[in-house]
Formats: structure tokens, sequence, C-alpha cells
């Protein structure tokens, strides 16, 4: 996840073990016995790790559907056997089986491995210092330069045979020339944490004496059962417990053989859709069942498996609606609250404009001198909207003018109401940062009354709803505990899962106002779901509408027309999309490529990369499984003047900081020649030479200029899932991490001992980098096409990049991405048609 990863998988991983653990208690013994009389002795154990082409819904994927192949297939009584990870013993006793909470509960732990799909932990082989070969290279003067022409002429390339092994952390430490500052040693000041009480202190106790390494073993839901095997597996194992429990429910409700073993089946596989960020699996996806027998009606005998609309079902862990969606309960209940919430929204009476506010509003848009603003300017439409509606969702790419137009309907707001309570925030750290950062940017030109009024602060939305593992839901406000607001702006909406969304806006009271800012052809969420797309699919606006907001905008009756929907939603008047880009001008390198890959014209794409003839643009094709030698050393000058930086006496962190954030690999996967934890290891053995060749003796885990990211959310240390910082020595020379602070303003420090698990950034995983941009960006293809590949994805990687992009792979892989647009599956249209004729009057 998410970033989502930004879910907030510390609190998640208690809660999650605990489920887990109910699963595990929740084993009836007599089944188990009775189960055990007819176990296949050739048992798929352990399940085979799907390969890169394995489509979880797609329906080919397991075509021997004949009912003995199903008995027989790993659907629960093969692990029970063979070491099942979520068996452990004989199981007390048959009560816990009524208990749905434990199938929720393996949607729950999908949740997490959904996080740890895109978090698992680096593995980097680290270097000892190797020869100097090059300790005088001087980095380019512009490391995009370089990048982009492709004449880095090999500095700093890491010695042929340098030793992989990392030495040992505390003796490395112990001997070098940094100390490195444990929780003990921190010395609070301006901008270091108090040596609080630390409530992840058992945790990292636990794990105290490990290397870094050792920190990041992905698998404490699996067990050692599964460690190493890394996520695919992992989802594997959830997906056949999963079955597996479905299959013993079903028979102790006293269901027919071959119903409760569809219901495993199908359990399996919407465990699977649901690891793959779908919301539910749609049956009719599904190859037949063998004698033509029909999923839903075995699945409806099952006991397990119920109708929306049969109050008598209610409870079971599935739910399968009249469009042949299989859900968990949890994810059924999720997309009707989400929709009865919208709806809510939609159906509120149209907020009063007072004429000083509609004055306001046609003074902040209007064109600049000397311009002709485009008729209508949508930006002044969307902001017209959200002063009228209660949600209003904008869509638009980098560039847009998402935040500016943002920061003019504040001030129209704060005109209106100076006392408004309003909040900004965003899934990640980094994007809550950079919102601040361009808020007060974008309100320069605001009267000085009014920048006054804005915040200068912005959250994560877990550090807004307040993650509070005790609390109903895991936050501390929630639909029976609002926020105290009267305005909520939420960035890189798209990164929102059905899950925080439904609870977010559940928590936003329903006369507040909700602004969603995003991009719809950005990756959505790691986790369950497409909210943002979803709900921005729909620009359609009604006629009532339209008339309102062309008086408001000062424009003649009819000039707003808005563009076609791509669904047909019974949300209206509730999302704009900006499509004129400020920041590229739409024949810009970036900007045509961006567009190009989300419209699918693939033969445009590559022409114009083959072309060479923007400057901002690189293509390396590359089609090696390692990356070939001119990508190592585009990668190596990007990072030059960083390494450069942290080789100096006492180098800087703000500095390292800003130079950090010129320049990143994307990766679309971490595993493998050509993934994060390859480049990540090979860079940071070429740090370590650099800063040894500067006799800076970097052996220990810990030096100047390294790059981490945090992979578990740290509510103490307000440090989130996704959070990067750098090292660099604080004013006592102590080695300290700095990470941004949340207002924007600087940085602050945290002991490098005291992290909550982390990795080393110098690449991340493009679904890691959502939220941020970069002046420049490598991204690195796999060699073959693969799952995680899509249009998003690359769409994704490009659109980080402000001013560089250099493209490395397979023209085979960058068309297979641009030719598989993503498509989650999902019900909330259909929650929201049901909730229109809830509403309608008899
Ligand atoms: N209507 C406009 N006319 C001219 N320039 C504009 C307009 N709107 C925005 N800009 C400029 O375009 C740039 C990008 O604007 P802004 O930051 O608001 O876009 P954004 O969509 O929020 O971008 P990002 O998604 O990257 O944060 C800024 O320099 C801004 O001043």
């Amino acid at each position: 996840m998410n970033g989502a990863r930004a879910h907030a998988a510390d609190t998640h991983t208690a809660t999650d073990r605990t489920r887990h653990d109910a699963i595990d208690a929740a084993s009836p013994a007599p089944l188990a016995a009775h189960l055990a009389a007819d176990l296949p002795v050739d048992l798929d154990w352990p399940p085979r790790p799907r390969d890169d082409h394995d489509a979880l819904t797609d329906a080919g994927a397991e075509d021997d559907l004949s009912w003995a192949s199903l008995m027989d297939e790993a659907d629960g009584r093969g692990p029970l056997h063979h070491g099942d990870p979520f068996d452990d013993g004989p199981p007390p006793d048959d009560e816990g089986w009524a208990d749905h909470a434990a199938m929720n509960a393996m949607s729950g732990a999908d949740d997490r491995l959904r996080d740890d799909d895109d978090d698992t932990a680096d593995r980097q082989a680290d270097a000892s210092p190797g020869p100097d070969q090059d300790a005088d290279a001087t980095p380019a003067d512009d490391p995009f330069d370089a990048l982009l022409d492709g004449q880095g002429g090999g500095r700093g390339r890491a010695p042929a045979g340098a030793a992989d092994a990392d030495p040992p952390r505390d003796a490395a430490d112990a001997g070098s020339g940094w100390p490195v500052r444990g929780p003990q040693a921190s010395t609070p000041g301006p901008g270091h944490l108090p040596p609080a009480q630390d409530p992840a202190a058992p945790r990292r106790a636990a794990s105290a004496g490990t290397t870094d390494e050792d920190d990041d073993d992905d698998s404490p839901l699996l067990g050692p059962a599964l460690a190493g095997h890394g996520p695919a597996l992992g989802a594997e194992a959830l997906a056949i417990g999963l079955g597996w429990h479905l299959r013993q429910w079903s028979l102790a409700a006293g269901a027919d053989a071959r119903s409760a073993q569809a219901a495993a089946q199908a359990g399996r596989r919407l465990s699977r859709a649901l690891a793959d960020g779908h919301v539910c699996l749609q049956l009719d996806r599904l190859p037949p069942l063998p004698d033509g027998a029909h999923w839903r009606d075995h699945l409806l005998a099952s006991r397990v498996c119920g109708r929306p609309q049969d109050a008598a079902t209610q409870g079971l862990p599935l739910v399968l609606d009249d469009a042949q969606r299989l859900y968990l309960q949890r994810q059924f209940d999720q997309e009707q609250r989400l929709a009865t919430r919208l709806m809510a929204a939609s159906r509120a009476p149209a907020l009063a404009v007072p004429d000083a506010v509609a004055h306001q509003l046609r003074a902040l848009f209007a064109p600049a001198p000397g311009r002709t603003a485009p008729v209508p300017d949508w930006q002044q439409v969307a902001a017209a909207l959200a002063l009228r509606q209660r949600i209003v969702v904008v869509s638009g790419g980098p560039g847009t003018g998402k935040t500016t137009t943002v920061v003019n309907l504040l001030a129209c707001v704060l005109t209106q109401q100076p006392d408004a309570r309003v909040a900004l925030a965003a899934p990640t750290g980094k994007a809550a940062a950079r919102m601040t950062e361009a808020v007060r940017q974008r309100a320069s030109g605001l009267p000085e009354h009014l920048r006054a009024l804005l915040p200068t602060d912005s959250y994560t939305i877990h550090r807004l709803l307040g993650v509070n593992p005790m609390a109903d839901g895991g936050f501390t406000h929630h639909a029976g505990h609002r926020l105290p607001l009267d305005l909520l702006v939420i960035d890189e909406a798209s990164m929102l899962d059905l899950s925080l969304a439904t609870r977010l806006l559940e928590a936003v009271p329903e006369s507040a106002r909700v602004i969603l800012l995003g991009d719809k052809d950005q990756l959505a969420a790691v986790d369950s779901g497409a909210v943002f797309a979803e709900l921005s699919a729909s620009p359609h606006l009604g006629a009532a509408t339209t008339t309102a907001l062309d008086a408001l905008c000062g424009l003649a009756p009819g000039t707003i027309r808005a563009p076609s929907a791509t669904t047909d939603s019974p949300l209206q008047d509730m999302a704009v999309w900006f499509t004129q880009n400020f920041r590229f001008a739409a024949d810009s390198g970036i900007g045509r490529i961006a567009r190009e890959m989300r419209d699918g014209q693939a033969d445009a794409l590559v022409d114009g990369l083959r072309s060479g003839a923007d400057p901002s643009v690189r293509w390396i094709e590359d089609a090696q499984p390692q990356p070939a030698a001119a990508v190592w050393q585009a990668i190596e000058d990007g990072l030059a003047p960083l390494f450069a930086l942290a080789a100096t006496r006492t180098p800087d962190p703000q500095a390292l900081t800003a130079q950090f954030d010129r320049f990143r690999v994307l990766c679309a996967v971490r595993e493998g020649e050509r993934g994060m934890a390859a480049v990540n290891a090979r860079m940071t053995r070429l740090a370590r030479e650099r800063l040894g060749a500067a006799d800076r003796q970097p052996q220990q885990a810990w030096y100047p200029g390294r790059p981490v990211m945090v992979l578990r959310n740290d509510p103490v240390l307000r440090l989130f899932n996704g959070d990067t910082g750098l090292c660099a020595p604080d004013a006592d020379g102590q080695l300290m991490v700095w990470f941004p602070r949340a207002d924007g303003q600087g940085l602050r420090a945290v002991p490098p001992l005291r992290l909550p698990e982390h990795q080393s950034a110098y690449a991340m995983t493009v679904h890691k980098s959502q939220g941020s941009e970069f002046d420049a960006v490598l991204v690195l293809l796999p060699e073959r096409p693969t799952r995680v590949l899509s249009r998003e994805l690359v769409y994704t990687a490009v659109t980080r990049a402000k001013r560089a992009v250099c493209l490395a792979g397979p023209e085979a892989v960058l068309r297979a991405a641009v030719a598989s647009p993503t498509r989650r599956h999902s019900g909330l249209l259909a929650r929201l048609r049901e909730q229109v004729l809830i509403g309608r009057p008899e």
C-alpha cells in the first residue's frame, strides 16, 4: 500500500496480527480431523509463485476446473498437511467459525500485503570500499545535461570485483569517522525530536542486533515459513488460506461439498483480486464450472455467501451482488458507506454564494494583462463549483493549476468566512509538505490579510484522522467523532484506496466542503479501489448548475459545457477536468510523451523518443537483463553531485536534501537486476567508494548522504511510510537523518537508530514516487513485461520529472505498458445507483 501505502502500516500490523491469530484460533478440530481422511498427497505446496504474466482475475489463468481438480487444488487442504503457515496446530474448537471477522481479517491481511508488495525492504548487498578509482572526479556542472546527453565519461564507476559484503554495523560504526547518534545520545535542540517515550521500542528491541538487511524481512504476518519468499508467495498463501477457511466454514454450516469447494475457489480468486487492487471479483470473468454448474448457484448454496438484499444472509463472509460481483463483506460495506456519503453530499442543496465572493472569484481568475484566458476558464469553474457544492473532485496532470485554483478558492472562502477552519492534507508526508510549499508560493499574489489566514501546515491523512489503535477503525476521527473542519483539501487523492477514502469522508462533517485534487490518469492506490478515478470519470454538470456557474463566473449563459462523461455515473456536479498545462508547453518533451502515454499512442511515443528531438527527453534502448553501461552511467551522473556534496568535510543537510530532490531513479519493479533493490545496492557501493576516496571511512550502515525511505508508520516520531530523509551530521558532528518538516519549512533530525523500518532510497519504485516531483528522473523498465507494468505506471513515472526524463528499457516493454491501461473492478457506481433508488420518492 500505501502508500500508501499511505496506510497506517504500524497500526495495521498490530491489528492484522490479532486478526490473523483469530483466524488460526478459529480452526475447528473436528473439521480438520474429518478432512484429514481424504487429503490429497500431491499437494502443490509451497504454491508456485505466480509469474509475471499471471493475471489474477484472468479467466484463462486456471482452466482445469473439473470437480476433481477443484477438490485437489491447494485450496486449503494442502497447506494443512504441508506446513501451512496459517495452521498453528490442532485447532481448539469450531466456535470461531461463526465469526466472520476471520474472513474480514483475511481481507485486512491482504491490505497489509499490498503494502509489503510495494514496501519490501531493500536487501542490498553493500560493498566494502574499493580502491580509489576516481577520487578527483568533479560532477557535471548540470547533472541533467550529462544525464540527457550521455556524456558522463565513466566517472566513479564501481571497480570490478568490489566485494559485496556489508561490514558488521556495530563494529564498523565503532571504528568509523562518523558517530551515529542513538536514542540515548540524542540531545534535543532546534529540529531535534525529544528523547520521548517510544511505544515502538519493544518492536525495535526485538530486532536489536540485526543488520539493516535483517530488518528488511517482509513477512511478519506469515511467519518463518514464507520469510524471504516475497510478496507474491505471501499473497498466494493468503488466498489459499481464505479459500481453506471458506470451505471449512461452508462445510460446517451444512453446505454440500461442491458448493463448499466453489466457495473456496472463488474466495481464493477473490483474495488474489484484492491483492491486485480490485474491490471485488467479477464472477462472469471466471471460467465456467464443470457440468454446466454456475458459480452463482453454488456460492449462494455455500452458506458463506449472501446477496445484499437478503437480511438473513447479512453477516456472511461473502457478498454477491446482482451484477456478479463477489465481495468480502468488509469491502462491500465500505463501498456502501462511501456511496451513502457521496450521495448525501450530491443531494445537499447548493450553498449560497454572496455577491462579494462572486466578485472576488471573477477578480482572482481574471486573465493577466495582455493574456486571453480560454473560455470557459476551467480553474474558475472548479472554484465556483466548490463554492456551491460540498464535495468537488478536480483531476488534472502536473502543472495544470490545481494548487493555484485551490489557493484562489481559499481566498474566496476566507473572504466570506475569515474564521473558516481549513485543513490541507495528502496521503503521504512528501505530498503534504509539497502542498504546503506550493500553496505558500501560489498565494504570493494574494492580499496580505488573506495570506495570513491560509493554513501554514499540511497533514498526512493519517495524522489528520489521528492514528489510534484503540479507536474504532483505528482513527480518532470517524463518523461518530468528526473532524472540526469547514473545508478540507486533499492533494494526490488518486492515492486514496476505498478504505481510506471511506473513513476520510465519513470523518468530515457533512456541512464542510471537501476538495479532492489528483490526476485520474496516474496509478491508483496500491490497495483496493480507484475511488478518485471513479469519481472523476464523470465531469457532467447539470443544466441548473451550468446556468448558476455561468452567472457566478460572469460568463454568457450557455458558455460552460462540461465534457462528456466516460461512465454513466449518477453523480453529477462533482468533477472538473483540467487539461491545459501551464508548466510544460503542449509540445514540450515531457508534456508530449506524458500525453502520448496517457492516450495510448505508442507509435508516436516511440518515434518521438527515437528521434531524440527534444533535449528534455532521453531514451536508452536497453533490452538486456542487466542494465546497459549507458544506463548505469546516466544514474551515476545523476547522483554524482550528491556524492560530491556528501564527501565534503561538513555536508549541510539542507544542501544535501535539495540536491537529492533533483534526481531520482524510478524502477517499475523492486527485485531483479533492473529492480530498485539492485540499483540501491550498486549506488550504495558507489557512495561508499566516493566517501572512501574522500577519506570519510564510510564502512558503516550510516554515512553522510545516505538517503533512506521509511517503510513503517511511526506516529510518535511523526514518520510515515514513504517519507524520505537524508543522513548528515548535525552541529555536533553526530550523524542524524534529516526529514522535511510538515510545514515545508526546513528539516528536522531523527537519530538513525530510532528510525522505524527503512531502506536506502537512491532508487524507489514508481508506486512510492507518487506525490513527489524531481527535476530529473531516470525510469528503469524491466527487461520483460510484468504484471505491474501499466499505462498508468509509465505515465506516473515520467510526470514525476519537472525538467528532464530518461527512459531506459526495451521498446517492447514500453509498448506493452502503454497498451495496458489498468481497470479495477469495483461496484461503487452500482452502489451509487442503488442510493439514487433509495432516495427516490415512492
Ligand atoms: N491560469 C494560469 N495561468 C498562468 N499560469 C498558471 C495558471 N495556473 C497555474 N499556472 C502556473 O502553472 C504552474 C503550475 O501550477 P500549479 O502548481 O497550481 O499546478 P498543479 O496542477 O497544482 O501542479 P502539481 O500537480 O505539479 O502540483 C505554476 O507556476 C502556476 O503559477
